[in-house]
């Protein structure tokens, strides 16, 4: 006697006869209680570039204009979710990748979910782009000079890649792809030094201003 599937399943990677669950409660309502739009903004830049600065201070000029937001700093989820993960290249993807995911669901959530990890690959950084629907991925590239963000070097890190103590270092013996198109550049000013993480963090919330995401 054949049997018949009551539902349709589908594999997915090694998940077998999986199931996708919908609710009635959804992005847009979630949206509409939160008054924003959930999206991902994508800090990426060298170690010592600004991303973690600039992401506390989004969060905070946010947070005062009454929109919610979370940050998913790199050196964070390394602490917990990602803590298996070394900096080889495999597993610099698959923290990205991961934290793409994460992003995913918090945007989906109604957050304004703020991403703040180096993601040196731009194929990395594209496909966690692919993740969220067109419009929703914000990349920012923090385009700090390697010479200067060695000259900040506030955990010392720079130091020991350069006397041989850390192999694979971003900038030093590892690779970091610059964005090759992007939503957001911010750079330093000719003869101006940079911008304080405050003036960054507006420029960014002009453009969500602009785009629609801090209203329903
Ligand atoms: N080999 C190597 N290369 C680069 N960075 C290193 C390395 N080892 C440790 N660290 C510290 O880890 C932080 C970067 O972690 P991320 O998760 O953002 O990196 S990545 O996106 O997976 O490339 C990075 O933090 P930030 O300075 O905040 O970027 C470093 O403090
Ligand atoms: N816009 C800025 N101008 C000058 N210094 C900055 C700026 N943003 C961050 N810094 C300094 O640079 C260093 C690295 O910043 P951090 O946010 O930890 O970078 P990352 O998270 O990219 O490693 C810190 O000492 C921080 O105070």
């Amino acid at each position: 006697m054949k049997t018949e599937l009551l539902f349709q399943v589908s594999n997915v990677g090694n998940s077998t006869n999986i199931l996708w669950h919908d609710c009635p409660i959804q992005k847009r309502d979630r949206q509409q209680l939160l008054q924003q739009r959930g999206c991902v903004v994508w800090l990426t830049g060298l170690s010592g570039s600004g991303k973690s600065t600039l992401a506390c201070a989004l969060s905070r000029s946010l947070h005062a204009r009454g929109k919610l937001t979370y940050i998913l700093d790199g050196d964070n989820v390394r602490h917990g979710l990602n803590r298996d993960l070394s900096f080889r290249a495999e597993d610099r993807s698959e923290n990205i990748r991961r934290i793409g995911e994460v992003a995913k669901l918090f945007a989906d959530a109604g957050l304004i979910c703020i991403t703040s990890l180096i993601s040196p690959y731009q194929k990395d950084r594209d496909a966690c782009r692919a993740l969220v629907p067109e419009g929703d991925f914000i990349e920012v590239f923090i385009d700090v000079p390697l010479h200067v963000c060695e000259a900040r070097d506030p955990k010392g890190l720079y130091k020991l890649a350069r006397a041989g103590k850390i192999k694979g270092f971003t900038g030093i013996d590892d690779p970091y792809e610059p964005p090759s198109s992007c939503e957001i550049v911010l750079q330093q000013q000719q003869g101006n030094g940079f911008k304080s993480p405050c003036e960054m963090a507006e420029i960014v919330i002009s453009y969500l201003e602009e785009k629609g995401y801090l209203r329903a």
